[in-house]
């Protein structure tokens, strides 16, 4: 037959993809000319809800990478090692590759381009961010003549369907949490998605291909969804916002210089994210001349994930078969400088923050004038709940620079009156 595939992986996304590449009938005729020739896995002896010959599934990953008759190495396995060094052998033995794994590439990446352009080969990650929703080549391709002001995206299917839950059904984190696992949506080690690792890898990656420079992921700032609770959906709720998980990558317009970021934020319910609801992913990208453009779908899971890495075989399958020996500009990454990011503390935002306090007169106007020496404007303030004999003051402030906001803060800390600032988040 055709091209031959060497799939490393055979979980949630490594299964969908054989299921696709399987049941070719109405798709794209092209999916014919793919054999899948070995899958690897850890062990054999597991139920995997696909039929595969005997002699295709292996437990010797390296032995895919480095036998001549592969063309393409389908890297599903996810994680760092080994997964970074059975990409870098693929590449060195003259074989594109596709890959799901935004943490392999968020941290190798300069490594693995490097590698694959050298060889004049592709490194296609579809799958990587957004699961099944087409954004990487419309990135590399359709939008790629527009000067990128804003990537703004929800990026991790676990915590919006974690969030989504406990907004709508007042949900307890961890109950929420167990579900996402079992439909397939979570990583190995959750902990990537819960406390927004996930969502840096991925905005990392969009952020380099919208700007044009690596980001080196030590730069992206990154908060999770553990401190957000049932108390601040509530007040968000009655204030008029939703709390989404977002990633935001922004060209600062006075520096050379961009923002990159994940955390919680009050999404005012009327913004077009705030609507996104489970494992749905949405990326809304602000460009010149373009404008607004935003991309929404299936964020994870196994068919969602399995159309996008297939799509990039696909890709291949026709480069393959029409090979010139120029690499076509649009599917590589060739940019080699990293971008600056500005720290945190830079960053121009609303800012949302719940106080609770000592329920005696003048704890308010000591707030204001707290907030008013180091500049912070304030849109609303509320005191609406007592919790355990202390008010609960909850301010939305107008947009302050992030390092003031939280000068303000540490100084309102040391005020008598106060008894501790249960949350902090940034707003829309
Ligand atoms: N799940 C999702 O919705 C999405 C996942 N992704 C990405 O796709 C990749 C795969 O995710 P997912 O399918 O969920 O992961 P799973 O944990 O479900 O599957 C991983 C697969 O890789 C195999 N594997 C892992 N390590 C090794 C190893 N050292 N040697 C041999 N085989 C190994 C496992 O083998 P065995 O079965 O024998 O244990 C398993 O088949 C990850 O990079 C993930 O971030 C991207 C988008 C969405
Ligand atoms: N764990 C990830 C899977 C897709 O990238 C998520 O929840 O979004
Ligand atoms: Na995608």
């Amino acid at each position: 037959m055709g091209v031959k595939l060497g799939i490393l992986g055979l979980g949630t996304v490594g299964t969908g993809t054989v299921q696709l590449l399987q049941d070719v009938a109405g798709r794209n005729p092209l999916l014919q000319q793919i054999e899948i020739y070995r899958v690897g896995v850890r062990t054999l002896d597991k139920n995997r809800g696909v039929e595969l010959p005997a002699e295709v599934l292996t437990t010797d990953l390296a032995a895919i990478v480095n036998d001549p008759a592969v063309d393409i190495v389908v890297e599903l396995m996810g994680g760092l090692e080994p997964a970074r060094s059975l990409i870098i052998t693929a590449l060195k033995n003259g074989k594109h590759v596709v890959t799901a794994n935004k943490a392999a590439i968020a941290r190798f990446g300069a490594e693995i381009f490097t590698t694959a352009n050298q060889a004049g080969l592709y490194v296609m990650l579809e799958a990587a961010v957004g699961g099944g929703i087409p954004v990487i080549q419309p990135l590399k391709q359709s939008l790629s003549v527009n000067r990128i002001h804003t990537v703004t995206g929800i990026v991790n299917g676990t915590t919006n369907y974690i969030l989504t839950r406990m907004q709508r059904e007042g949900s307890n984190f961890s109950d929420v949490l167990a579900d996402a696992q079992t439909l397939g949506y979570a990583e190995a080690d959750p902990t990537a998605d819960v406390d927004g690792l996930d969502a840096a890898d991925k905005i990392a990656i969009l952020a380099s291909l919208g700007f044009g420079g690596r980001i080196n992921l030590e730069d992206v700032y990154c908060e999770g969804i553990r401190q957000v609770s049932k108390t601040d959906i509530t007040y968000a709720e009655k204030l008029g916002f939703v709390i989404k998980l977002l990633a935001i990558a922004k060209q600062y317009t006075d520096s050379s210089s961009l923002s990159v970021r994940v955390h919680p934020t009050l999404v005012p319910k009327a913004h077009p994210l705030a609507s996104i609801n489970d494992v749905y992913n949405a990326i809304l990208i602000e460009g010149e001349p373009i404008g607004q453009v935003m991309f929404f779908g299936p964020g994870a899971g196994a068919g969602a994930t399995a159309s996008a890495v297939t799509s990039d075989i696909l890709n291949l399958v026709a480069l393959l078969q029409t090979s010139t020996a120029k690499p076509n500009p649009l599917l590589t990454c060739r940019h080699q400088h990293y971008s600056p990011v500005a720290p945190i503390t830079e960053l121009v935002t609303r800012f949302y923050a719940r106080f609770l306090t000592k329920d005696q007169p003048g704890v308010i106007g000591n707030l204001g004038t707290c907030f008013g020496k180091y500049g912070v404007s304030l849109e609303s303030v509320v005191q609406t709940g007592f919790q355990k004999g202390l008010a609960e003051i909850v301010v939305v402030s107008h947009d302050v620079r992030e390092g003031d906001f939280r000068q303000a803060l540490a100084e309102i800390q040391t005020l008598e009156a106060i008894d501790s600032i249960p949350s902090l988040l940034r707003v829309l």
